[in-house]
């Protein structure tokens, strides 16, 4: 028995309805006939504001899409969420990173082991930039390299790209995450062992990607001369498997634990984040902390209808649910925020990229989006042609800043004024007539207006999010990804899914284990497919020394 969406609403009907007066008006009339719209449908919480007034949406759609909410729950939910319920229910767990990033006094059991992890990583930090910490030469540490995938390094990678203008100098901090030799290779060539520390970070400590760069790195190490017993001054661990770290080799002073209530993908207010912290220093790793805290405050607080990440998760369920769209971009008109479209891709698409219910009966409705994006502008000289003319509608997040943090005013004013030309130009669009006026004030001969004017024709009433902030900062960040993270959870809340588990990744994982043995032992199973037999084999026949 499939489970329908219709049977989980009782307004289905009337948020239907809504959705198809939306066929016969355009957001360019809705501008027109509310000139209060921007405030009417704009937020500001955290140090962010959410303008989504250039959205399918009105006072009636609003109000249908907040009684879906309280009809799923929401309210309560985030409160289960909040006060550690297992809302992580195939796994049995709670999901409580927001107590990665309490504020005040920590007080819950989570929290006192929180601080004290985050007491003795601000040791560790103190002790690598004033040189205290020494490398096996005696030679003070000046790279750090994290060694982790997923949520063990795209949080962490993504932030300290964001917070560059904030990094100290230090330390030079790198990641590795690839099980392609290449990326470990390539990085350890221009690193000198005597000075590198590596942080092994690995939730499950079992990921083949890290354990095997992880071997790599040690290895390098002691081919550079560095004696067994002096590799505890090169690397460290991040694990809520401790034992499996120490049990690796890594000194056990030297493992930092994580918890089985923080997923992996939620995981970079831990210790997890250690590279961010070398990065920019403790102090703004805190900042970070708080902003997702501020944006954790508003979320367990504001009315459901002023709320960004209930907006933000409303907005998506929307399009997907009843607009039919199935990708969303995301678009941070910000250099630092370039990795941001990628953490998004597995936040979201790891969390809410599921086809049963939570009690596993499967659903005959759209869940997560394919998430995509690029840095602006860059975007604008790529893939914006099929934004704007394209045949397919997709919601955008443009995120921007007010202030830059360097000193090129004129190239900010015009970064910021393409990102909102764009989110104007995508909505307003061009019609026919205004084309085909352009060209005959150009003094384009009416032949070929006509062959012309079509292919510069603007559709336009497309949606999109702009999502402002005064400056990129550790606490504007960090209230930017916890919206997205408590975004994800609305989603998963409305259509009634885990957004905790992955269990999508783990059939891959184990025929990667697979094929490597056919590989390492050329024993190809003679059921599996031609094509894997094939390409296994050519692979043996390619490297017979292996
Ligand atoms: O931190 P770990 O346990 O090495 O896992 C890395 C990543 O692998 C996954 O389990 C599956 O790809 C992610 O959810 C996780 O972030």
């Amino acid at each position: 028995m499939q489970k329908k969406l219709s049977d989980l609403f009782s307004n289905w009907d009337q948020l239907n309805t809504a959705a198809n007066e939306w066929q016969n008006r355009t957001l360019a009339e809705a501008f027109q006939q509310d000139t209060n719209r921007a405030a009417r449908f704009s937020v500001t919480a955290a140090g962010l504001q959410l303008d989504y007034s250039k959205n399918h949406v009105d006072e009636n759609t609003l109000s249908q899409l907040v009684a879906a909410a309280e009809q799923a729950d929401l309210s309560g939910a985030i409160k289960r969420l909040m006060r550690g319920d297992h809302v992580n229910n195939t796994e049995d767990r709670p999901a409580l990173h927001s107590a990665l990033r309490y504020l005040g006094e920590a007080s819950t059991e989570e929290e006192k082991a929180v601080a004290a992890t985050l007491e003795k990583m601000a040791g560790l930090i103190d002790s690598v930039h004033s040189g205290e910490w020494k490398g096996y030469t005696g030679e003070k540490i000046t790279d750090v390299v994290n060694i982790g995938i997923g949520g063990s390094d795209l949080g962490p990678r993504m932030v300290t790209k964001a917070l560059t203008p904030f990094h100290t100098g230090h330390v030079n901090v790198h990641f590795v995450a690839n099980v392609d030799g290449a990326e470990i290779y390539d990085l350890t060539r221009k690193l000198n062992p005597a000075s590198t520390l590596f942080l092994v970070a690995s939730k499950s400590f079992s990921t083949l990607e890290t354990l095997e760069n992880s071997l790599t790195a040690r290895k390098w190490m002691l081919d550079s001369g560095c004696a067994q017993d002096q590799l505890k001054h090169h690397f460290v661990a991040i694990s809520s498997k401790v034992d499996k770290a120490v049990e690796f080799g890594i000194d056990a002073e030297n493992v930092y634990p994580l918890w089985d209530w923080v997923g992996g993908r939620y995981s970079l207010w831990s210790a997890i984040g250690m590279p961010i912290a070398f990065a920019v220093g403790m102090e703004n790793f805190n900042k970070l902390r708080a902003g997702a805290g501020a944006m954790d405050q508003h979320f367990a607080t504001a009315p459901l209808d002023k709320n960004i990440p209930v907006l933000m998760g409303l907005l998506m369920f929307w399009y997907s649910n009843f607009l039919g769209t199935d990708t969303q971009a995301i678009l941070p008109y910000a250099y630092h925020l370039q990795l941001l479209p990628a953490y998004l891709q597995q936040l979201e698409m790891e969390s809410n990229g599921k086809s049963v219910t939570r009690d596993g009966v499967k659903v005959d409705y759209q869940t997560g989006s394919i998430v995509w994006g690029t840095e602006g502008t860059n975007g604008q000289h790529s893939f914006h042609q099929l934004l704007h003319q394209g045949t397919t509608m997709v919601p955008i997040d443009f995120i921007a800043t007010l202030q830059a943090h360097h000193p090129i005013a004129h190239q900010h004013k015009y970064l910021f004024a393409n990102c909102v030309a764009q989110s104007q130009a995508l909505m307003t669009g061009r019609d026919l007539a205004t084309t085909e006026a352009e060209l005959r004030a150009a003094g384009v001969s009416e032949e070929e207006i006509a062959s012309l004017a079509p292919h510069k024709v603007h559709p336009g009433n497309r949606p999109s999010n702009v999502i402002l902030m005064e400056k990129l900062t550790p606490e504007t960040l960090g209230a930017l990804i916890a919206a997205y993270e408590h975004k994800v959870y609305t989603l998963g809340v409305l259509w009634n899914i885990n957004s905790y588990d992955q269990w999508g990744v783990e059939l891959g994982k184990l025929l990667g284990t697979h094929i490597a043995n056919a590989i390492t032992t050329t024993d190809i199973p003679g059921d599996w497919d031609s094509s894997t037999q094939t390409l296994v084999r050519k692979f043996n026949e390619a490297n017979k020394s292996l």
